[in-house]
């Protein structure tokens, strides 16, 4: 069982205490009820209670109430610190995973699973805890029962006995429908993200936006009837609980005088133990639906876990102490590199490659070709972002394999084309905000943004101006090798001139090798090699100086 798995991560130490105070509070508990019973009894037969018996209550009270609050305090505590470090643990194989796992993940389901459904065991790990205790009444008001009257013990017996069989399939029935309920919340929040991302072009064409809501109005169906669905499974939970208790009452109340020697007498005696014991029993049964949610919840989490995999991936310091070895790199190689996109269904939809590229120290090579010729695919490649499936790279004489590659990343700064501007300098905290500016005033964005307590003043900006912000803080990280795909796609003509006349020809002075994809083929002169891809493979490679500056 997953929850209970999860909870032992808690350790056994603070488990111990939450389970020794839970005893404490679940015995008092049940010294209250025999309390109240013989207090019952004595006052059935017109005797006062003595003052013993109420001291007796009193502190079995200040036992109950302290060992409850104690243990119910230490449950939230551990599971807080539990799911802190289930949301910690899951972001940090998000943020390690290979970049084609994270690209493989639904987004509505990881922020389903990760911010509500973690929510959900928060609110849920108490109620745990309170049934545990309701088990020890439980358990000791059986025992109570038993001494009573073996036969209405048996009778409880049996009657619990049906009705688990009957709960054990309401149960999975209410499994199926809560994983149902996951999917369609993940796929609505899918929706409520293309209704936010596409507002332009919803708000452009009316017929899509109708079909866009159409398509939102279907899943929230769906989902509400998935909600009616599990409301009506936890209902009948609670109705077979009552179905169980009454008939078992029914069959004590009517039957035992009837039918059992001796048992008219204590009938009178029977029925509260009984209802004692019921008390508990409804209580566990009316909360096991949460503890259902809760385990379905928690294998979705522990699931994205799984798919991120990353058992074998470097913590971003040790990346950073790797790659001091190949700072000082002569060349790059990557020899008979491939690489395949794949659907859903795992089939295969481009093939890039096999791909022999060496890359010299310092140099300013431009990738080039058409749309879909793999240019993107293979920077990804050569960044060590995908791993080929097979070839090998290798720096100077050594092969990045494994956990190397972490490191060989550490030797890249880039802007891709979906790049993320972070409106923050993270990882640059100690460059100084006037250095910054400076270069804000050199890309021409003075007046539009500042860089003021360790952030950018906004990021809404032109594409083409979030790429010159973007292009400063990649500049900032002075990382030997520069990717850029498609950097000037956006730029004007000043700004096309000043990335290739001045910000690649300073990076070539500093040393820094540069691999940029292109299609300002005006400029293809300025680089050191031009290599032509076209349907994932190297179609030609010529110097910069055999191109036709114009
Ligand atoms: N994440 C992905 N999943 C599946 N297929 C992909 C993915 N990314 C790219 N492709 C496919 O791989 C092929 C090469 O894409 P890639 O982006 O590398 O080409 P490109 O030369 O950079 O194109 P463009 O100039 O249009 O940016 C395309 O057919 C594309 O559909």
């Amino acid at each position: 069982m997953a929850l209970l798995d999860f909870i032992l991560r808690a350790g056994r130490r603070p488990l111990q205490i939450m389970g020794l105070l839970t005893v404490i509070a679940g015995l008092a508990n049940a010294l209250l009820v025999v309390i109240v019973n013989e207090v019952a009894q004595h006052v059935a037969v017109a005797e006062r209670p003595d003052l013993t018996t109420a001291l007796v209550f009193v502190l079995a009270f200040v036992a109950y109430y302290q060992a409850n609050k104690f243990a119910l305090l230490r449950a939230n505590h551990i599971i807080e610190v539990l799911l802190n470090r289930l949301r910690l643990g899951v972001m940090d194989r998000l943020r390690r995973a290979e970049l084609r796992d994270v690209d493989q993940l639904r987004r509505g389901q990881l922020y389903t699973l990760v911010s509500q459904e973690t929510n959900y065991l928060s609110v849920t790990f108490p109620l745990l805890v309170d049934s545990f205790q309701q088990a020890i009444l439980l358990v000791i008001s059986l025992a109570y029962l038993l001494y009573l009257s073996p036969a209405a013990f048996l009778v409880f017996l049996i009657c619990v006995f049906a009705g688990v069989i009957a709960y054990h399939r309401i149960n999975e029935r209410m499994g199926d429908t809560l994983r149902r309920l996951h999917r369609f919340q993940a796929r609505l929040l899918d929706a409520i993200g293309d209704i936010i991302n596409g507002s332009k072009e919803l708000r452009l064409n009316s017929r899509k936006n109708e079909s866009v809501f159409q398509s939102y109005r279907k899943l929230s169906r769906a989902t509400e009837a998935t909600l009616i669905d599990s409301g009506e499974q936890w209902t009948a939970m609670i109705l077979l609980s009552s179905a169980v208790i009454f008939a078992m009452l029914g069959i004590v109340g009517f039957g035992f005088p009837h039918f059992v020697g001796n048992h008219g007498d204590i009938v009178f005696q029977l029925i509260p133990v009984l209802l004692f014991c019921v008390a508990p029993f409804a209580k566990i049964v009316s909360q096991s639906p949460m503890f259902v949610r809760a385990e379905v919840s928690l294998q979705g989490v522990l699931e994205i876990e799984r798919q991120l995999g990353a058992a074998d991936m470097l913590s971003p310091s040790d990346a950073r102490t790797a790659a001091a070895a190949y700072r000082d790199f002569r060349t790059l190689g990557y020899s008979a590199l491939t690489f395949t996109h794949r659907d859903a269904t795992g089939a295969g939809t481009f093939t890039l490659g096999p791909l022999d590229l060496t890359v010299q120290r310092g140099e300013t090579l431009f990738l080039v070709g058409g749309n879909g010729s793999g240019k993107s695919t293979t920077l990804r490649l050569m960044t060590g972002l995908y791993a080929p499936e097979a070839g090998s790279i290798r720096v100077d004489e050594t092969p990045m394999v494994g956990r190397d590659v972490a490191g060989f990343r550490e030797l890249f700064a880039a802007i891709f084309v979906d790049f993320h501007l972070f409106d923050r300098l993270y990882g640059l905290e100690n460059v100084p905000a006037e250095q910054v500016n400076l270069m804000i005033e050199e890309m021409g964005l003075a007046g539009k943004v500042r860089y003021e307590g360790g952030r950018f003043s906004t990021t809404h900006l032109s594409t083409g101006q979030r790429k010159r912000l973007a292009l400063i803080a990649t500049l900032l990280e002075d990382r030997p090798i520069y990717v850029f795909d498609e950097w000037s796609a956006e730029q004007d003509v000043h700004f096309r001139a000043y990335f290739y006349n001045t910000v690649l020809k300073r990076l070539k002075a500093q040393g820094k090798t540069v691999i940029a994809v292109t299609h300002d083929e005006r400029y293809w002169h300025l680089a050191d090699r031009v290599v032509k891809l076209d349907l994932g493979r190297v179609e030609w490679q010529r110097q910069g100086s055999e191109m036709e500056a114009p």
